[in-house]
């Protein structure tokens, strides 16, 4: 189980200030959740953690590792996968053939002793493992363009769970899942919960206080506060600065 820390972390887009010394210690093992307004810099910052965007100053470490000049791939190597922005789902191929991709890229040349069938059948084995962490099993054989959105997210949850994560990031993964299908992600997640650290940008408030093991707030590029769901929930600052809007406007 790894931690994830970042230090004194900045970013701007011209003279926006968007990453303004965020510093974060995720624990082993827990779900952390970050919510903040629209335009918060949320994004930003788990671009930041996944390699895809540079930073101009602070670090980001994986455990021990200091990752911070490290590219993207470099990352999903050492264990930091992010989804939902790092996989393309090709949709002329089934649920399990797009997994398989992603276990095999995981594997390299690992499966090379192998004869071509028992090599597919391994890599079937272990894409259809993630599918069912997934909850996404039972639509093996469809055809990606034929999964439903919420099940199109699952399907990328259950490619980045072929990565073998040791840290997730999760970037909405309930943007656009709606009544049932949120409702089945939630416990999918629930599920997955202790076996790899978690970081969650999620809109959805009901979700984040279910699953969060600490939430972090962040208004202006800067955290805010930092604690449990309880904590989060009814500090002054916080509801001031945003859950007070929010539940006004539900
Ligand atoms: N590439 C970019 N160039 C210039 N400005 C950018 C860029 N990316 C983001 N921004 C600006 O940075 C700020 C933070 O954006 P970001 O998307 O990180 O916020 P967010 O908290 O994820 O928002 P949302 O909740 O709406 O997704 C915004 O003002 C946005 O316009």
């Amino acid at each position: 189980m790894t931690s994830l820390t970042v230090r004194n972390l900045t970013k701007s887009f011209g003279a926006l200030k968007v990453t303004d010394d965020v510093s974060l210690a995720v624990e082993p093992g827990e779900i952390h959740a970050i919510i903040g307004p629209n335009g918060a810099g949320k994004t930003t910052l788990i671009s930041q953690l996944s390699g895809q965007l540079g930073s101009d100053g602070g670090s980001v470490s994986l455990g021990d590792r200091d990752i911070t000049r490290l590219s993207m791939p470099d990352r999903v190597k050492l264990g930091l996968a992010r989804s939902f922005q790092i996989t393309s789902v090709l949709p002329g191929f089934t649920t399990l053939e797009n997994v398989a991709l992603a276990v095999q890229a995981r594997e390299g040349s690992s499966f090379r002793f192998f004869g071509t069938v028992a090599r597919e059948e391994a890599l079937n084995r272990a894409a259809l493992k993630a599918l069912a962490e997934a909850g996404l099993d039972h639509r093996a054989d469809v055809l990606a363009k034929s999964l439903s959105h919420g099940e199109h997210r699952r399907l990328e949850l259950a490619i980045a769970l072929a990565t073998e994560p040791s840290v997730l990031l999760l970037d909405e993964p309930l943007a656009g899942v709606g009544g049932e299908d949120a409702e089945t992600f939630v416990a999918n997640l629930q599920r997955l919960k202790g076996r790899f650290t978690m970081v969650l940008i999620e809109h959805d408030m009901d979700a984040v206080f279910q699953l969060a093991d600490r939430v972090s707030v962040l208004v202006y590029g800067r955290i805010i506060a930092t604690g449990t769901p309880q904590a989060i929930r009814s500090d002054p600052q916080v509801r001031a600065a945003y859950l007070g809007e929010e539940e006004e406007a539900a």
